[in-house]
């Protein structure tokens, strides 16, 4: 009689099982990572008030030395508009921070800010969150909450 039972699997893809599976974990995880959940506090997926403060802090000195971008910080005190710009970015993700400043508009009435002026801060903060190790959708939402507070800062 012919044998109608199906081939069985070789040892060889047998053996690769385990790998699978840890390459389909992995390809879990990694979308998890990037995805924003909302059951966890912005702040904590942005990696918490140490990282906040480094990206923030590295934005704002990058665009500050820049010849043209940064003439609005001549004569700031740097150290102290990175804390107080970090509290306001941790306050906005939700955390437990606090902010003491005044608001987006009245802080930003004098400084005459130009559309594109704002779109480089945001590039940068999106560049120095992706150095930071920010996932993905933790960045996205943060820059969807700010997002709104151009129309306040920019005049022209
Ligand atoms: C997402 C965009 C921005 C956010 C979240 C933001 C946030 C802030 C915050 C929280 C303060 C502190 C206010 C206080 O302590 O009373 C501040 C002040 C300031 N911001 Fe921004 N800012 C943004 C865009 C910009 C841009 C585009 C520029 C210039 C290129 C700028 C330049 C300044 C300067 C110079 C001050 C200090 C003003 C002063 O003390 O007279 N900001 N900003």
């Amino acid at each position: 009689m012919e044998n109608v039972m199906p081939p069985r699997p070789t040892p060889r893809l047998l053996s690769m099982r385990p790998l699978l599976a840890a390459a389909l974990a992995t390809l879990l995880w990694t979308g998890c990572a990037t995805t924003y959940r909302s059951d966890v506090p912005l702040y904590q997926q942005l990696g918490g008030e140490e990282t906040i403060k480094t990206f923030t802090g590295k934005a704002l000195s990058r665009v500050a030395a820049d010849p043209v971008r940064g003439r609005s910080f001549k004569g700031i005190k740097m150290p102290f508009l990175i804390d107080s710009v970090a509290n306001y970015i941790c306050k906005v993700a939700d955390g437990p921070c606090v902010y003491e400043g005044q608001d987006m508009q009245k802080s930003h009435a004098d400084l005459n800010l130009g559309g594109s002026e704002f779109d480089t801060l945001v590039q940068t903060l999106r560049e120095e969150m992706d150095a930071a190790g920010v996932p993905n959708g933790a960045k996205n939402e943060l820059l969807r909450r700010l997002a709104p507070s151009r129309r306040e800062m920019v005049t022209h």
